[in-house]
């Protein structure tokens, strides 16, 4: 089962190497702002995932809401470690 750190370091290696075909590549291509557009879009969904739609559709929110955010960081210059620090 891939984790958090897991999927960073995929996403890492794909807007490294400028993966042909990758959603994440073309997600950076568009920038921070189309971005943060799906942060908060995911983030709402999740929370009415939790509110109406039970456990697994919650679940699978909150995934695509973790893949966002991860989208975000990278387009930020971000590290786990520079997350991890303020945890
Ligand atoms: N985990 C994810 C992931 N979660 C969400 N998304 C994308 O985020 C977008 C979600 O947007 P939408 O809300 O419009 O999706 P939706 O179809 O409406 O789904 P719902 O929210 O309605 O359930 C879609 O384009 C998804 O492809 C993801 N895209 C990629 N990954 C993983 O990231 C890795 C790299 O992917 P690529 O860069 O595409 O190779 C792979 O391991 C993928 O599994």
């Amino acid at each position: 089962m891939k984790t958090f750190d897991d999927l960073f370091e995929e996403l890492q290696a794909k807007a490294a190497a400028r993966t042909p075909g990758s959603g994440t590549v073309a997600a950076l291509e568009r920038g921070v702002h189309a971005i943060g557009k799906k942060v908060v879009e995911e983030a709402a969904e999740a929370w009415m995932a939790a509110e109406h739609e039970g456990r697994e559709r919650t679940a699978e929110e909150i995934s695509q809401l973790l893949y966002q955010v991860q989208v975000l960081m990278l387009a930020s210059g971000l590290e786990l470690e520079d997350v991890y620090r303020h945890l």
